[in-house]
């Protein structure tokens, strides 16, 4: 009996240093964290059982082991994991009367700094805990972090690097390569961190949130960890969001943070609840693994268990084709959720999916749909020898672990709509009322052979408005639409082309570079374009190899007939603000943090302070009938107080509704 118990702790081990592997070092998942996490629950009980912990068990050790070639360097102290628990009246208990600091577990990638003299010295990660890999010209780039501070001392701190679900989405549109793509913000984070070349991490959006300080041996803290991180904050860090906690309050503060985590725009797998007094939490140490002045709250996903109806194929523009399970609708933390993302063929055949199977779903991080397990397992889900789209043969490719598929048709027409998708997209000449499927059926009636036959639908109105989902108005709409996108930008066509790689920022910056001339942008070489800051070999070569195809010039020529090309006359960052001083409190719904909201304001030579004065533009506070400080002094000194969409409308900002 024993000897087998050690035989599947050899077994997990091997399985869950695989996947940590996978997770840390590559930036790709063999498994999922519901799996993952389950894996590891049933070897921290085998070890209990049996009194054996292997040295490489993953229930000692952190993350995994560096294996690029960044350079590494080891930690002064070890970087920890952190206890877990799904128990809100666990966590509550943990407290045993002290008061505490609930925030945002981050879901990024975790980084030592190290300022001295005032200057950033040093970023690391943190690696396998002991040993991480020194990124510190990529954290220069980091959108929000300071470069220089005032405190002259040495500080060490902590904090998660994290790209936001909005950067996600756009930048990772813009990977061309397929295989290149990564799954969730945390993967492509990590990706964008630990990289040779900071140009690329530059382009990613990067932001770093801190909440540990580790050192700043002159200032006396008060034995306070929220007097820490205002000294962080008035440093110009941005730290991560939180708020004091007491047994009192806690379980309503936990349910104020599910509450948000909906709309949070930044990755979060969880709350980390840390006490207070720095001292009481020091005197408590750790244990192999984790500290034991904070342990990790993370949400009891609510499983629902359903039938699997299908696997749908979906092609995309690159040639990826990635299964996703269609299953009977259930209802899943207030919404109804009918399918989810099975990712790649190594998930799918972990999950030994097939038809009628009985499969628990859940939302991961509350958010996304997920598979957690497949009760039944019977495996019959056939990989499709041929592209769903075009019917020519597919190919399974495999990278690292984890293996995709891909149709191998050039001229797949899934390729084809994709694309045209992209040129109608917002960013681009934002054409209303054709969607992708509408697309699609209009390119198999045979109206669409190029961009420019977009712009003569008007040929086809008879048939058009007989077609389903199509009606005289609809019609009418998307031709109005059609019509407007005729005035447009250089940078809209640019990014609207589709060119690898060339997503909304590199498409400005190459506009801007050649003052906004088409020819003379069609007609630079690849040295030119790739001395341009920000560019690089890889774009330019696709640009050049782009704008060198007969066909492509082709297509912009007959493009040119129906545009007109407006050069943007007011510069985007002009300086609209400048003169005027705001102070920013509360909360905000349109931004992440008040330190977003911070720049954006900078960027338009505005300023913001952290008190209100005479001087003071407006106060932005969404709760304007608050009783707060600031509310009061703005009351008393007459300086309107605007909710943050009032601010956004009166001075012209742009934002999402
Ligand atoms: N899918 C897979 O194959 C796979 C593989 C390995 C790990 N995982 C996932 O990773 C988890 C273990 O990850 P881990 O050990 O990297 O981290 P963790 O989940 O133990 O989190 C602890 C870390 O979170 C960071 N953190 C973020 N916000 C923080 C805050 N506000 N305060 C303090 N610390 C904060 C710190 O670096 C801390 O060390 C597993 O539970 C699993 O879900 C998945
Ligand atoms: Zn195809």
């Amino acid at each position: 009996m024993q000897s087998s118990k050690i035989d599947r702790i050899k077994y997990l081990v091997e399985q869950l240093n695989a996947a940590s592997e996978s997770y840390y070092a590559k930036d790709r998942e063999i498994m999922s964290n519901y799996e993952y996490d389950k894996l590891y629950d049933e070897l921290v009980e085998l070890e209990k059982e049996t009194g054996v912990t292997l040295a490489n068990s993953p229930t000692v050790n952190v993350g995994y082991e560096a294996v690029d070639e960044l350079p590494k360097e080891r930690h002064e102290s070890p970087m920890l994991s952190l206890g877990k628990t799904k128990s809100r009246e666990e966590l509550r208990e943990w407290l045993q009367g002290n008061p505490a600091i609930l925030s945002w577990k981050l879901d990024g990638l975790t980084i030592v700094l190290t300022y001295r003299e005032g200057k950033l010295a040093k970023a690391v990660t943190r690696g396998n805990g002991e040993i991480g890999e020194v990124i510190t010209n990529n954290a220069r780039t980091f959108k929000n972090l300071p470069l220089n501070i005032s405190y002259t001392g040495e500080l060490i701190l902590r904090g998660e690097a994290v790209i936001t679900y909005s950067d996600f989405e756009k930048i990772n549109g813009e990977i061309a390569d397929a295989e290149a793509k990564y799954k969730n913000p945390r993967n492509l984070c990590s990706g964008s961190v630990r990289q040779l070349n900071n140009e690329i991490t530059a382009k990613r959006n990067v932001r770093f949130y801190a909440f540990t300080l580790v050192k700043a041996d002159d200032v006396d803290f008060h034995d306070s960890k929220e007097a820490q991180f205002a000294f962080l904050q008035e440093q110009g860090f941005a730290v991560v969001e939180h708020v004091a906690v007491t047994e009192e309050n806690i379980l309503s503060v936990i349910e104020d943070f599910e509450h948000k985590i909906e709309h949070y725009d930044i990755p979060s797998d969880g709350l980390v609840l840390t006490y207070e007094s720095i001292s009481y939490g020091q005197s408590l140490g750790r244990t192999a693994k984790f500290p034991r002045d904070s342990i990790a709250f993370k949400w009891a996903d609510e499983l629902r268990e359903t039938t699997l109806k299908e696997i749908e194929w979906s092609a995309s523009r690159t040639g990826l084709i990635n299964p996703v399970a269609i299953f009977e609708p259930v209802e899943l933390e207030g919404t109804t959720v009918s399918r989810a993302s099975v990712h790649n063929i190594s998930i799918l055949r972990s999950l030994r999916l097939g038809i009628g199977d009985h499969i628990t779903v859940y939302k991961a991080n509350m958010i996304i749909p997920q598979i957690a397990e497949n009760l039944t397992g019977s495996d019959n889900v056939e990989i499709p020898k041929v592209c769903p789209v075009c019917g020519q043969p597919t190919e399974i490719r495999q990278m690292n672990e984890v293996q995709t598929l891909y149709c191998t048709n050039e001229k797949c027409p899934a390729k084809e709509i994709k694309a045209y998708t992209l040129f109608v997209s917002r960013d681009a000449l934002n054409i209303d009322g054709l969607s992708e499927a509408t697309l699609e059926k209009m390119i198999d009636q045979g109206f669409i052979h190029e961009y420019a036959d977009l712009f003569r639908l008007d040929r086809y109105k008879e048939v058009i408005t007989q077609m389903e989902g199509f009606g005289e108005k609809s019609y009418q709409n998307m031709i109005d639409s059609i019509e407007a996108a005729r005035h447009t930008t250089l940078p809209r066509l640019i990014y609207g082309l589709g060119i690898a790689g060339i997503g909304v920022a590199n498409a400005k910056v190459l506009c801007r570079y050649f003052d906004y001339d088409l020819e003379k942008m069609q007609s630079a070489d690849t040295e030119t374009l790739s001395a341009i800051p920000g560019v690089g070999e890889v774009l330019a070569g696709a640009f050049t190899e782009y704008m060198s195809d007969a066909e492509n010039l082709e297509q912009i020529e007959h493009l040119k007939q129906f545009l007109t090309i407006e050069t943007p006359k007011v510069d985007e960052n002009a300086q609209t603000l400048s003169g005027m001083s705001f102070v920013v409190t509360g909360s905000l719904n349109h931004y992440a943090s008040r330190n977003d909201l911070k720049e954006v304001i900078e960027e338009r030579g505005g300023k913001v302070t952290g008190s209100v004065t005479g001087k003071t533009t407006c106060l932005i506070n969404n709760d304007i009938t608050s009783t707060s400080s600031k509310n009061k002094k703005a009351k008393e000194l007459q300086v309107p107080i605007l909710t943050e969409e009032d601010f956004l409308k009166t001075y012209n900002i742009p934002y999402e509704e």
